[in-house]
């Protein structure tokens, strides 16, 4: 078969939220696209299933900031061109201490960007959010334009359009080697493939699969316990009730961010996470972590009691999610050093789902050999000093 012409224009590798919409603009382009995932769909074996995700412009780093107006318009293409409601605006409240670096930057970043916002004191805030108590005496911001991302839905419809467009899907195909050159080949659990280019967006799967191409990237993948709370009176922490989705940020007692949204999933319980995880190999992520009680939960027992007093402070049900996270946080959005056909997105370290639309548009444009119109320095792989390769 060697010197066949390639079938495709462009595989992607990982039909999670990011791989998705990087199929969905391939496509839209015209572009044969094919689009590869291990397990069969639906699943929730990685990042992106569940029924909920937050969307927000209160971001401190500007380039995720910058990003959230094309966010929203492409969400609400998606929703139109679906015909499915995708969205629903619910406001986001962060909590933080007067003062602090993180909270001041949210505050400089909402008020940089036009996103229209409201401040609150800790006195103001139970009035206002009855359920909600700032036991630290912290002081709040209101967004109001943010709120609920129907995640699960809209992995389906991102699918749908991709298949609309001419796309191909195949699940349950695991990508078991791949083999760069001007063509690259793909070989699966079912067959071979050949592209003239290769995005891989595997998620905490990402390592694994750049090893045999000597790359490793500093990627940690944790597992993640999603928690949700019962309400002692029913119906006080609904969207109905004005409950919107809250983001608290880190302190001495809670050292990563506590989120939550509005009871949606199961009735009468909200959605409180803590915004960190067990580090955890994917492929064996329902092994227990070590230890006999999960840090998390306990964290967030204390959180629950102490600000959503509402609430009952012990988990009603427990979820698993995996993040993938980055030292600093920010994505890998690249292309591979060495072969400039292979592009990499990964790394969205919990907070990738609302920014998928654009993530996907600069895969799409990278793996064009296009320039994406923004900038691209938080994203690259050279960030990283000393960044360890595999040998070939
Ligand atoms: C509990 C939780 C809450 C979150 N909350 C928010 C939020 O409120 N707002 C927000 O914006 N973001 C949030 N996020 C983050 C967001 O969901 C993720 O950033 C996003 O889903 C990552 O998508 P992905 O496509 O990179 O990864 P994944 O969804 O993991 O997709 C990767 C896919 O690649 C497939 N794959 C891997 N290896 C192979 C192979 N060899 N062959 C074929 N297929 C392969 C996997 O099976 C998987 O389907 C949250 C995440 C979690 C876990
Ligand atoms: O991205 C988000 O909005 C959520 C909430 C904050 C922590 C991570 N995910």
């Amino acid at each position: 078969m060697l010197g066949a012409a390639p079938r495709y224009d462009a595989i992607v590798v990982g039909a999670g939220i990011q791989g998705s919409f990087a199929a969905y603009h391939l496509a839209k382009r015209g572009r044969r696209a094919l689009l590869l995932e291990q397990f069969p769909l639906p699943h929730s074996r990685g990042s992106s299933h569940g029924q909920s995700r937050i969307i927000r412009s209160t971001y401190p780093q500007p380039h995720y900031a910058r990003a959230m107006p094309e966010c929203y318009r492409l969400w609400a293409q998606l929703e139109a061109e679906a015909g499915v409601q995708l969205h629903r605006q619910t406001g986001l409240l962060v909590l933080g201490a007067e003062g602090s670096p993180a909270f001041g930057a949210c505050l400089q970043s909402l008020a940089q960007h036009g996103v229209p916002r409201e401040l609150l004191s800790a006195q103001e805030l139970p009035r206002r959010f009855p359920g909600v108590r700032a036991y630290g005496g912290e002081t709040a911001v209101f967004e109001p334009t943010a709120g609920v991302l129907r995640a699960d839905k809209a992995l389906r419809a991102v699918q749908d359009l991709f298949l609309q467009a001419g796309g191909a899907l195949r699940d349950g195909e695991k990508v078991v080697a791949i083999n760069p050159g001007p063509v690259v080949t793909v070989r699966t659990s079912a067959g071979v493939h050949r592209a003239g280019s290769l995005v891989i967006t595997a998620g905490p799967w990402t390592n694994k699969l750049l090893a045999p191409l000597g790359l490793q990237l500093p990627l940690q993948p944790l597992r993640v316990s999603v928690c949700y709370w019962k309400e002692k009176v029913p119906g006080t922490y609904g969207s109905a009730a004005g409950f919107p989705c809250f983001l608290s940020l880190r302190t001495s007692q809670t050292p990563h961010d506590v989120y939550g949204l509005p009871a949606s999933e199961y009735l009468g319980m909200v959605k409180v996470c803590y915004h960190h995880g067990c580090p955890v190999d994917p492929d064996e992520r329902d092994r227990e972590p070590e230890g006999s009680a999960l840090p998390d939960i306990q964290i967030l027992r204390g959180f629950v009691s102490r600000y959503l007093p509402g609430l009952e402070p012990e988990p009603a049900v427990v979820e698993t999610c995996m993040y993938t996270i980055t030292p600093d946080e920010d994505f890998v959005l690249d292309r591979h050093p060495q072969f400039s056909n292979i592009v990499i997105g990964a790394g969205f370290s919990g907070h990738g789902f609302k920014l998928a639309p654009v993530v996907g548009k600069v895969l799409c444009e990278l793996s064009l050999g296009q320039a994406p119109g923004c900038d691209m320095e938080p994203f690259r792989i050279q960030r990283f000093p000393g960044q360890r390769r595999a040998a070939l």
